[in-house]
């Protein structure tokens, strides 16, 4: 099948590649031509473990192509359309005008069996108001949310848990399904559920997945808290939790709490769709996630300036990680960066370093000092925070690491490393919602 992506970021440029994967003819589209002109040669314009052989093998067999142009979409008969919907710059809403503007750009290349099919995340309505828009070019529309993960959106992309198809009932229902069908076809033979709904229960499914991962985070988060001031620990509590199937393991590590260009901004629209339509429970609960995700970064901070002897004034401070998560270069609304920046303002010298993230940070915070070298980051500091949990920070040495510090006082912001070994080295180690006695008076002069 002719297939175009239309907008080749995160999400977009694993979308075109899986899809030549299968065996169609994809066309990918962006306005970024420094986005176009790497994916043209097969590099990946972002750090996605799998994504360029990916995109190498559809570029050697002719299946896949990029343009910055739409009318290299000309010829494809279902168009997919992957833009971002960040946060608005002034309210908690999504901004759409990406998404507009493409709808607009497509309008042109609509003709009567065409299928413009929705890949990003948006506000309940949306989908309804660009098939109005569309429908006097006989083009029909259906909403796709994807899940795929950042950091493991190639193996996500190929192997989803579901397929969520929303098509409008009417005419054209039966024949946008089965062209949607045709798409997955490799997925679908493989046995993943595909569940056909509405257009309305497809946008919100997508929102209400993101945020119900949230609250499970916020949650575990503020459960935390109560552990460390009772002498309990969220990590064996989270254990124990886990092993209950109806509760699951997943997304109960405690710690930093969640950034990324998707969770912050989609329960912050979700809040502001349940404010339009008056269900406040859902506009609080909204509320109240987000609120404990900013606290879990604040209450980093805290942690840090007590690790400090209460003055965080001339310390320095060495922050592992840049990236929201680890196997991501993704700086979007990172802890690592926010908890950074905090403790800079408090008159800290912050050095940040991560394996992928260091020039995207150093471009958007040319305030903070980096470090692309881990030893050069350890050096001479006088707290370690540890924020992004990448394997190598995970494997890394207690012994080896007192050697370059100039005090051995780790915080894991992750509770990622293990306590036991980090002591048994010398290291006064504190974790997040970890209680303990040595915690409760953890100061250092
Ligand atoms: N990043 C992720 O893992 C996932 C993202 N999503 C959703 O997918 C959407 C896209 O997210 P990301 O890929 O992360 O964003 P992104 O910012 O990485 O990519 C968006 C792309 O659209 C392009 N674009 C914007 N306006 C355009 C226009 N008028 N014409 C052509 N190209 C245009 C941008 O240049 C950019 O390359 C969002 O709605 C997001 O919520 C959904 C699932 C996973
Ligand atoms: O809509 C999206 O774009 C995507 O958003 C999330 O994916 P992603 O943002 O890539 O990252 P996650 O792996 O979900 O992690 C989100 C944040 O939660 C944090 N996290 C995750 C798990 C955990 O136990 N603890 C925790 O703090 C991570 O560090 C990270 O900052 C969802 O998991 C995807 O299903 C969805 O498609």
């Amino acid at each position: 099948m002719k297939i175009s992506v239309i907008g080749c970021g995160y999400l977009g440029a694993v979308h075109a590649a899986s899809l030549a994967s299968f065996g169609h003819q994809v066309i990918g589209v962006d306005h970024d031509e420094r986005k176009i002109e790497h994916l043209s040669r097969g590099f990946a314009p972002f750090f996605e473990a799998g994504l360029e052989p990916l995109l190498k093998a559809g570029l050697e067999q002719g299946r896949l192509s990029f343009s910055t142009d739409f009318a290299a979409l000309a010829e494809a008969e279902l168009h997919f359309i992957c833009v971002g919907t960040p946060q608005s710059k002034t309210t908690q809403e999504a901004d759409l005008s990406s998404l507009l503007s493409v709808v607009e750009g497509l309008h042109p290349y609509l003709r009567p069996g065409t299928l413009v099919v929705g890949k990003s995340t948006v506000p309940v309505g949306t989908a309804a108001a660009i098939a109005e828009a569309i429908a006097g070019t006989g083009a029909v529309l259906a909403w796709n949310p994807e899940f795929l993960r950042q950091g493991s959106a190639v193996a996500d992309s190929l192997q989803p848990d579901r397929l969520v198809y929303g098509i409008p009932k009417g005419i054209g229902a039966g024949r946008s399904q089965h062209l949607l069908d045709q798409v997955y076809a490799p997925i679908l033979a493989a046995g993943v559920p595909r569940l056909v709904t509405d257009l309305a229960t497809a946008e919100l499914t997508k929102v209400a997945a993101n945020a119900f991962l949230a609250l499970k985070l916020s949650y575990i988060n503020a459960v935390g808290e109560l552990c460390e001031a009772t002498g309990a620990d969220v990590t064996e509590l989270a254990r124990a939790l886990g092993l209950d199937e109806r509760i699951g393991a997943k997304y109960l590590a405690a710690g930093a709490g969640f950034g990324g260009g998707c969770l912050p901004k989609d329960i912050r629209s979700f809040r502001a769709q349940a404010a339009k339509h008056g269900i406040e429970p859902l506009e609080e609960l909204m509320s109240l996630i987000d609120g404990i995700n900013a606290d879990a970064r604040y209450r980093i901070a805290e942690a840090a300036s007590q690790l400090c002897s209460g003055t965080l004034a001339g310390k320095k401070i060495a922050i592992l990680g840049a990236a929201f998560k680890p196997n991501t270069d993704d700086i979007r609304d990172s802890p690592a960066l926010d908890v950074a920046l905090q403790l800079a303002q408090q008159g800290a010298e912050v050095v940040v370093t991560d394996p992928q993230a260091v020039n995207q940070a150093w471009l958007q915070y040319p305030q903070l000092r980096f470090e692309t070298q881990l030893d050069a980051a350890l050096q001479g500091a006088e707290l370690v925070v540890l924020m992004t949990e990448w394997q190598e920070y995970r494997q890394l040495q207690p012994a080896a690491v007192a050697s370059l510090v100039a005090r051995p006082v780790l915080l894991d912001g992750r509770n990622a490393l293990d306590a036991a070994s980090w002591r048994a080295a010398g290291w006064r180690y504190r974790g997040i919602g970890v209680g303990s006695a040595d915690q409760l008076t953890a100061d250092i002069s």
